[in-house]
């Protein structure tokens, strides 16, 4: 870790922390939700230039999500725009979309079907969706969604049928919210064993109260996730005190992190933050830097772990 400290003029945030050094910084993804004060809230919690992924809600619509990832990309945050195919009215709104995002120096987009129920123009699928922004502008890279426990609407033939017309398009892959080490490193296996060679990025909750994560969990289809996570002890303590204090990211962080270092297609973590930004800095310093996930063989035997979380 870079020793260089960095001072925040925050309410409630980390006051002082170590600078991430630029591996850390290379190694984590923070998504957010293009609420109208963000652009003031992520500064305090996320330092430029940190990879920011930005979500496309049904009910905001693309040019919300767009506006947002503009203006993070002019900040000098890596951005990283969702875009859901539904969600898109017609070929010449996502052009224009493209544009604005091409003139803000963005290059990288993630696609996702969304939760809208009927297509709002003539992307139902993230395959079609990829395959036109390839059309106009294949510079991009273009990050998709996988299921480490399947997905509630959809069959496990559906999401493997799309990950392989897909993946080929595709310059990375996004693992749905997740709370088991386990059911994430297993998808791993299962999609290399398929023959899946796209860097993936692990996504986890990030300390977020329990509270929001439980009623937005049920809403995104990761019920099973959570259940199993209060089972297991993860969260479990903090239900059983009866208090809604925040999800243990930092652990589930180092669990994922011991079963994927040393993994080449390991690209790093995906932080879900529903804008729960205060105590963001804090598990960021406690995320494993690029340095410690390329041990020889022979260091990895010592714990690969720093000791800190
Ligand atoms: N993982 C994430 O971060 C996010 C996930 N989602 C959810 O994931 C779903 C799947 O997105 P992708 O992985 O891009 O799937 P996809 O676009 O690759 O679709 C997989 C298959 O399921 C069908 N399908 C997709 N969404 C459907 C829906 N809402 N209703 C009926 N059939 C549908 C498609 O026609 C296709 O055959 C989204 O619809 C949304 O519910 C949405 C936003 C973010
Ligand atoms: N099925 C599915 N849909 C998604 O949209 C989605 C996933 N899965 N998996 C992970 C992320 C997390 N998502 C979300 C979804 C909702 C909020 C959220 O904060 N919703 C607020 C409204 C926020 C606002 O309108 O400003 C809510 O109360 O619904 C955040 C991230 C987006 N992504």
């Amino acid at each position: 870790m870079d020793a260089a400290p960095c001072v925040r003029a925050t309410h409630g945030y980390a006051k002082e922390r170590r600078a991430m050094s630029k591996d850390a910084v290379a190694r984590v993804r923070v998504e957010v939700v293009p609420s109208a004060d963000l652009l003031t809230q992520l500064p305090m919690a996320l330092d430029v230039p940190g990879a920011v992924s930005v979500t496309c809600l049904p009910h905001h619509g693309p040019a919300r999500t767009v506006e947002a990832a503009v203006h993070l990309a002019r900040l000098g945050y890596h951005t990283v725009p969702h875009l859901a195919a539904r969600s898109i009215a017609s070929q010449a709104e996502l052009h224009s979309l493209l544009r604005q995002l091409q003139g803000a120096g963005v290059s990288e987009l993630f696609l996702v079907a969304g939760d809208r129920r009927m297509s709002a123009g003539p992307y139902s699928w993230s395959g079609s969706l990829l395959e036109a922004i390839k059309a106009y502008s294949p510079g991009f890279s273009i990050g998709i969604a996988g299921y480490p426990e399947g997905h509630p609407q959809l069959s496990q033939e559906q999401l493997v049928s799309s990950l392989e017309t897909k993946a080929p398009m595709a310059s990375s892959l996004v693992t749905q919210m997740c709370f088991s080490a386990e059911a994430i490193s297993q998808y791993l296996r299962t999609i290399r064993r398929n023959g899946m060679e796209l860097p993936v990025w692990v996504g986890v909750p990030g300390p977020v109260s329990v509270k929001k994560l439980v009623s937005m969990g049920a809403r995104l289809g990761v019920g099973r996730s959570l259940r199993l996570a209060r089972r297991t002890g993860m969260a479990g303590a903090l239900w059983r005190r009866g208090d809604f204090l925040n999800y243990d990211s930092a652990r589930l962080i180092r669990d994922v992190h011991r079963e994927l270092a040393g993994d080449p297609l390991f690209a790093g973590f995906h932080i879900y933050t529903f804008n729960d930004l205060v105590r963001l800095p804090g598990l960021l310093d406690s995320v494993p830097t690029l340095q410690q996930t390329t041990l020889s063989p022979t260091q990895r035997a010592s714990p690969p772990f720093p000791a800190k979380i």
